[in-house]
């Protein structure tokens, strides 16, 4: 018969006889891209792989994760003891909530995808916990963690030791970069707003060869819809956002299982716009987002809420901006950004620096961005950048 001669041609690219080619459905339809064959032997078995759900163990994986540890940091809201909050070496906030979170989605991240490089970039660290000091708080942790497990009705959960619960913790000390697969995770996101009772967001993205594919948000103190949109209006709180790259964003109540599409509003005149920024003054500048505000004409007051939950807000149309202006030599770090920029630009918003970059999320932990981040929809960022522009061109002619 001879020797066949067959080549796909994708975007370009060749590929031979007996090999494999994986796309899914969704990057075929979003880019367009077009499969051709070629072939000098008709009977040459020709096997283009669709898969059409990808990273979809990991997306099942990342919502058990995250919402078990919202259970643990529910439970910990309820009852936060003066003894549970810490202070770390950059007097940041800490809790045992923090902690738990973090071992109970590296725990669960681990188990559920054995056969996957495991690699996590997540915010804490064991070395407080393994001092002298901080043997009562790790016991109170790791019985969190058991207890939470145990709350899963499942005996298939060992119980996990002191050691086991430091061990799950220090999984999250990847560096992350542009190479392979990384989860991105902020155990919770949004601390101090945790301690006061207030909105906090467990964040879990996963990097692929430095971009963000993936991103779960839970968020167990958001209501349905806040904001001037009343489209979603009832008084049940918690919510679970998620989205993987070319598939959309989605909803559904923490623990519920009906999901619902979601989309970032269409407005396109700043003057109806409503705008999201910071609770904590010392995390974003008020002020500039105020002078960049007027310059839209936007009417509406400042929607201040903390944590990541402002991306899950805006990426369902809750309000149209969302600014943060980190005040001088503040370092953003990518669990900060992760989920909430692929919730948002997966329900058709965009996110950038103040600049207009793209947020880029190889580069290892630390996220380098010009002045500040900004996101909004498509028909907005224009006017939006604009007016960044000036407001910062004011600042620093006024310095
Ligand atoms: N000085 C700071 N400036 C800006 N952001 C900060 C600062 N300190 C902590 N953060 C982080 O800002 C995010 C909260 O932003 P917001 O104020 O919009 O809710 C959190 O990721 C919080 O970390 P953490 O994850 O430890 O809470
Ligand atoms: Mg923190
Ligand atoms: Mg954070
Ligand atoms: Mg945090």
């Amino acid at each position: 018969m001879g020797t066949a001669t067959l080549w796909w041609r994708v975007r370009g690219i060749s590929v031979g006889v007996g090999s494999e080619l994986r796309l899914s459905e969704a990057r075929i339809r979003k880019r367009g891209i077009s499969v051709s064959t070629r072939s000098s032997c008709c009977s040459s078995p020709l096997t283009l792989i669709v898969s059409s759900m990808p990273y979809e163990k990991e997306l099942a994986a990342a919502k058990k994760a995250a919402t078990l540890a919202a259970r643990l940091c529910q439970k910990v809201q309820k009852a936060l003891l003066q003894s549970d909050v810490h202070s770390k070496s950059d007097k940041s906030p800490v809790t045992v909530a923090d902690y738990g979170s973090q071992a109970l989605v590296s725990f669960i991240l681990e188990r559920e995808l054995p056969s996957e490089p495991f690699s996590i970039v997540a915010e804490e660290d064991s070395g407080d916990l393994r001092k002298e000091s901080g043997q009562e708080t790790l016991k109170r942790i790791t019985e969190l963690v058991n207890d939470t497990l145990a709350s899963e009705g499942s005996d298939s959960f060992p119980s996990l030791t002191t050691e086991d619960v430091l061990a799950a913790i220090d999984n999250g000390k990847s560096e992350g970069g542009s190479v392979g697969q990384h989860w991105v995770l902020d155990p919770i996101d949004g601390t101090k707003g945790f301690v006061r009772g207030d909105q906090y967001a467990i964040a879990l993205g996963l990097l692929h060869e430095g971009k963000v594919v993936l991103g779960v948000l839970a968020c167990p103190n958001l209501p349905a819809s806040i904001g001037s949109n009343q489209q979603h209006s009832s008084n049940e709180v918690g919510c679970l956002f998620f989205a993987k790259v070319g598939d959309g964003t989605y909803m559904q109540a923490l623990g519920g299982s009906t999901q619902t599409r979601v989309h970032v509003c269409d407005i396109d005149n700043p003057e109806q716009a409503s705008l999201f920024e910071s609770f904590e003054a010392a995390h974003s500048s008020h002020d500039l987002s105020s002078s960049i505000a007027k310059k839209l004409g936007v009417k509406a007051p400042p929607v201040r809420i903390d944590s990541q939950a402002k991306y899950g807000a805006l990426s369902r149309g809750d309000g149209a901006i969302y600014l943060r202006f980190p005040h001088k030599g503040y370092r953003e770090k990518i669990w900060d950004h992760a989920a909430g920029s692929i919730v948002v630009t997966e329900a058709g918003g965009i996110v950038t620096d103040a600049a207009g970059n793209p947020l880029d999320f190889s580069k290892g932990k630390f996220l380098d961005v010009d002045s500040g981040i900004i996101v909004t929809n498509q028909k907005l960022m224009p006017s939006l950048l604009r007016a960044v522009k000036e407001a910062l061109n004011e600042k620093a002619s006024s310095l």
